[in-house]
């Protein structure tokens, strides 16, 4: 069996550790580069030197030596990394799986663009539950969008650089789509003195930030004498990085195109 050879960006962060730790516990994976940003105090170590067991692959800082062995990039890092990463994966041919949120409409159409070159999964949120939890949301929409006001509350880390959360943003999306009604036309991001009453057709965010909270997301269909909740907590970050392994081996024999996890998943 031929291993699928992952390059990891970020390998010093949250998540490139922990997808670090996945792809050295992957059978059919093996890790084949690491990135991390110049000046980071890791370049130069080993990129498993943390699980105690050496990989024998160093961080580096330059595209060209952390990339020369890798055929897939899986990048959690920010997005003007992700896009500087990507332009490099692109002209080499290198697949790349995108967990990045928080960008703006020119670096998803750079990502779009990237895709004819390149195939790419690109999602805000890579575990199985959120996945499945969009499709109950999509269900449970049709059904609420008249009489109930939509209002959803994300938790994360106090580390967590971007609000709302990607996936917050994407349910919000989804949930918009499936009732015909367009998220930018729709959405409040905040409330604060004196609002006025709320606007039935509008969805609201709420977002709290604390401690070591990995990722809470829930959508509030509130009626009158009843309010309904669909609840995704996470309570550990190996559901996304097991979710970006399923992720590179869905691309595996893909040349260009971009996906999302519904793809991956068969959702
Ligand atoms: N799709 C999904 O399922 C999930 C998505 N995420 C997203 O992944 C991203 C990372 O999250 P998390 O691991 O918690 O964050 P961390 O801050 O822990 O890790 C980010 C890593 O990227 C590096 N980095 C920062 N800026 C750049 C840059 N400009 N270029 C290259 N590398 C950079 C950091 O280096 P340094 O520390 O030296 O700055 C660090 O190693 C976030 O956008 C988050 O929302 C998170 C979990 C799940
Ligand atoms: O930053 C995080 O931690 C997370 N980010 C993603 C998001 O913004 O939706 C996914 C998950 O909620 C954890």
């Amino acid at each position: 069996m031929s291993q699928l050879k992952i390059a990891i960006a970020g390998a010093s962060g949250r998540m490139g550790r922990m997808l670090i730790e996945t792809v050295q516990n992957a059978d059919d994976a093996v890790l084949a580069g690491a990135l991390d940003v110049p000046g980071s105090p890791s370049i130069g170590t080993d990129a498993a030197a943390f699980l105690g067991k050496p990989a024998n692959v160093a961080i580096e800082s330059e595209l060209a030596a952390g990339l020369a062995n890798a055929e897939f990039l899986i990048d959690f890092t920010r997005p003007e990394g992700t896009l500087k990463h990507l332009e490099y994966c692109a002209a080499h041919g290198i697949k790349v799986i995108i967990g990045t949120t928080g960008f703006d409409d020119a670096g998803k159409a750079a990502i779009a663009a990237a895709a004819e070159k390149t195939a790419i999964v690109f999602a805000p949120n890579m575990s199985v539950g959120v996945n499945v939890t969009m499709k109950l949301l999509q269900m449970a929409a049709k059904n609420f969008s008249h009489g109930y006001d939509i209002e959803i509350i994300e938790a994360h880390h106090r580390h967590k650089v971007d609000a709302p959360s990607g996936t917050a943003l994407k349910m919000g999306e989804v949930i918009a789509e499936s009732i015909g009604r367009d998220l930018k036309d729709v959405a409040v991001y905040a409330r604060e003195g004196v609002t006025g009453e709320r606007d039935p057709s509008s969805i609201g965010f709420a977002t709290i930030r604390g401690g070591d909270i990995v990722g809470d997301h829930t959508v509030l269909f509130a009626g009158i004498g009843e309010r309904i909740e669909i609840s995704h907590k996470s309570s550990s970050r190996m559901s996304y990085a097991q979710g970006s392994l399923r992720a590179a081996r869905f691309l595996a024999d893909k040349k260009t195109g971009l996906y999302d996890m519904q793809a991956v998943l068969g959702l």
